[in-house]
């Protein structure tokens, strides 16, 4: 049963049900851990109201020591918060509504799918180049690397924040599009012709474009910095100067301070609010065996400031092309 979201539960509501001992923050603007949950479909619902507000607070929850769960508990989890979605060009695993399969030994996974596929070594927020892209995303981790493999989010309602009062404007008037047919050469130089047919068959086997407001308010009335490696210039401005002000935006994004760094153990989940984070898979495990299983919890189109809303531009089916070939 989806939850009917109350945003803002007082301190004394969450204790009530999630004690503060039970709440450990990791970093100065982001993420926190939650002890002593056992995460299911059948949580109490005043649990999930709980852990729905800490989320909106810290903006990436994790649990350690799921190993009960499998893919239809994580997906009933999930469902708590709201509908699970399926990725839209990549299907999901066999069995299940939406469950996105990052498996490094998965053939054709190594270098195609989202953001880098199996590695998301690229900063992102999950699927914004579709208009009302997934709120929640929650990642459990299967197999993890003896070492390294550890994924960081950064807090963009923070970075935002931070920024100085003439930024803040500019960032306030700009929109971007996103689009998931980003330059793949560009991005995965290295390459061979087979991941970038790969890359072609899956990923952009429908190419989408959207315009999204680059400030987007969200339902705690924060204001967020919409971006991420999908934008692929702003509306109005050229190319170079779209190239340059990405990486000003996008420095503030991923500033230390406005981050939090998880180092995996099997079993583990992280829950995060994909409207006010951005995230990356560090890519420094070589030919280590690693598998996380995503399930993502659809969102809402978003809303600028001015109100106006984030429109799709363009949704260009290619497959019958390619099955062609
Ligand atoms: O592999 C990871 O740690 C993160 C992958 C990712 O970008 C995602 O699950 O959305
Ligand atoms: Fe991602």
């Amino acid at each position: 049963m989806t939850i009917n979201v109350t945003p803002n539960l007082s301190d004394a509501e969450i204790e009530a049900v999630i004690p503060p001992g039970d709440i450990r923050r990791i970093s100065g603007h982001i993420g926190a851990e939650i002890a002593n949950i056992r995460l299911s479909g059948d949580l109490p619902e005043p649990v999930i109201r709980a852990l729905y507000a800490l989320l909106l607070k810290h903006k990436v929850l994790f649990f350690r020591d799921q190993t009960h769960l499998d893919d239809a508990t994580h997906e009933a989890f999930g469902a708590r918060f709201g509908a699970p979605v399926a990725h839209p060009t990549q299907g999901s695993l066999k069995g299940s509504a939406s469950i996105l399969d990052l498996d490094t030994r998965r053939s054709g996974a190594r270098e195609a799918g989202q953001a880098g596929g199996a590695r998301a070594d690229q900063w992102h927020t999950d699927v914004t180049f579709v208009e009302a892209y997934p709120k929640i995303s929650i990642l459990r981790a299967l197999v993890v690397p003896e070492f390294g493999g550890d994924t960081v989010w950064a807090n963009t309602v923070a970075a935002y924040e931070r920024l100085p009062a003439p930024l803040k404007l500019l960032a306030d008037n700009l929109w971007a599009v996103h689009s998931n047919a980003y330059d793949y050469a560009a991005v995965r130089p290295h390459a061979t012709e087979e991941e970038r047919r790969e890359f072609e068959k899956t990923f952009t086997r429908t190419v989408y474009e959207t315009e999204h407001p680059v400030v987007r308010v969200l339902e705690t009335g924060e204001r967020t910095l919409l971006l991420g490696n999908f934008a692929q210039r702003f509306v109005g401005v050229s190319r170079a100067d779209s190239a340059r002000l990405f990486q000003l935006f996008q420095d503030h994004i991923t500033a230390q301070e406005v981050t939090v760094r998880w180092r995996w153990r099997a079993g583990d989940v992280a829950l995060w609010d994909n409207r006010a984070t951005q995230h990356y898979a560090v890519n420094d495990y070589g030919d280590q065996h690693r598998v996380v299983r995503r399930v993502t919890i659809e969102g809402d189109v978003p809303t600028a400031i001015d109100g106006r809303r984030s429109v799709t531009l363009s949704r260009v089916d290619k497959a019958p092309a390619i099955a062609a070939e």
